[in-house]
């Protein structure tokens, strides 16, 4: 079930954001999501998710165009975890990750504890999720997508809030995911994180994409220098590489 975005032009506040794109994003990998500020990230993930509606140029699931899907088959098979969410309910973490299943209408209890323990929520689970850190918040609303178990999960900076075993952790839950055949899609800022635990980058840069593929060749030198005007190299090895900044 492949997700598809074909030649997609999209507009916020009357302004252009994105320009014909053209990518897609298999299933069963890690795509990370790449760019300078205001490089339309966000933006394409909200498209992915059906959140915002292109002006022209479709997004499609296994040939099929999103905006067609019933909203509840959507729900279920797109798992959307914006950008700096705050929790401003009153509500014990273990009920807020049991939202997740509200698209299936069960309980799901089986799903709700493997999210809280792939999210190590354990500890805070009996918590009102309003009183936690923001770090906190993050990972309860993350476990919340995860608990309902989409066939894709989109996050929009899903690690920029925790701390580094946190991020390890959390990444390590992604790709066993997409080793169980799900598609994750996640923008990043941390490029290094990008191309040691991603599988795929698209990098877009002043609304259009400038390189896509496998982290390797989408990540290259000339590609960094030309979005965001670095001189950098990566040393290491896969799986292990620094990126070091040349002056
Ligand atoms: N609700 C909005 N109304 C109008 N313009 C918006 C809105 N949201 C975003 N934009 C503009 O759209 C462009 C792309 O924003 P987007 O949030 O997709 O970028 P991004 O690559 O995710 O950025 P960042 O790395 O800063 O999070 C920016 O120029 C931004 O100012």
């Amino acid at each position: 079930m492949k997700l598809v975005a074909n030649d997609l032009t999209l507009e916020r506040g009357g302004q252009s954001v994105l320009k014909n794109v053209d990518t897609e994003f298999p299933p069963g990998t890690i795509t990370a999501i790449v760019g300078p500020n205001g490089a339309g990230k966000s933006s394409l993930l909200l498209a992915l998710a059906g959140l915002l509606e292109p002006v022209s140029g479709t997004v499609e699931l296994d040939g099929e165009r999103l905006s067609e899907l019933p909203p509840l088959e959507r729900a279920k098979t797109l798992g959307y975890l914006p950008q700096h969410t705050e929790i401003a309910w009153d509500v014990a973490v273990e009920n807020v990750v049991a939202l997740g299943r509200l698209p299936h209408r069960d309980r799901g209890t089986a799903e709700i504890e493997t999210a809280i323990a792939a999210l190590t929520l354990e500890p805070l689970r009996h918590r009102p999720a309003r009183q936690l850190s923001g770090g906190e918040q993050a990972r309860v609303l993350l476990a919340r997508v995860l608990a309902g178990e989409p066939r894709w999960i989109l996050a929009d900076e899903p690690l920029a809030a925790l701390d580094l075993a946190h991020q390890l952790s959390l990444v390590s839950h992604l790709q066993n995911c997409a080793h169980s055949g799900q598609g994750v899609v996640i923008v990043l800022h941390d490029l290094a994180l990008a191309m040691n635990h991603a599988d795929n980058a698209v990098v877009l840069h002043e609304g259009k994409c400038a390189a896509s593929g496998p982290v390797e060749d989408a990540l290259s030198s000339e590609t960094i220098r030309s979005c965001w005007g670095v001189d950098a190299q990566w040393i290491g090895d896969r799986g292990s590489r620094a990126l070091i900044i040349e002056h």
